[in-house]
């Protein structure tokens, strides 16, 4: 289905496109059923707690996002802490949410599932 957003890839985005609308959030929220919207200083964000059997595993999961941000060209917040890690996404450029947080809060849960193709493999690793 290439509406799924783990299928979509961020827009760059600047101060002139328009924020998510209501109706908008309210198609893509139940795409991303374990992400809640919160509010920071007046700043609607999507935030998800995973948790981790260890820092080392959260550290792991930590650097896949960041990787993928770093693709994608579209940044979040993350709180790496021993067995868990806070992923908040939202627009800088916009003081909101845009299509492109909903899609990246999507292929973040991939990455926690081992689903994400566009992360890079370690070397190490033989499968
Ligand atoms: C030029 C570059 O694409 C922009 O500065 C990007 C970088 N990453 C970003 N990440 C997020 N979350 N919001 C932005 O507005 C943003 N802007």
């Amino acid at each position: 289905m290439s509406d799924v957003l783990t299928n979509q890839t961020c827009i760059p985005c600047s101060g002139k496109v328009p924020p998510a609308s209501d109706a908008e959030i309210a198609e893509l929220q139940p795409q991303i059923p374990d992400w809640e919207i919160i509010s920071v200083d007046g700043v609607p964000q999507l935030q998800r707690v995973y948790n981790f059997s260890d820092f080392q595993t959260a550290l792991g999961f930590t650097n896949q996002v960041g990787a993928l941000a770093e693709t994608e060209q579209h940044h979040p917040a993350l709180l790496t802490e021993w067995g868990k890690v806070t992923v908040t996404w939202w627009t800088h450029a916009l003081n909101g949410l845009h299509r492109n947080d909903f899609i990246m809060a999507a292929k973040t849960d991939n990455i926690s599932q081992g689903l994400a193709s566009d992360v890079a493999t370690p070397s190490h690793q033989t499968n």
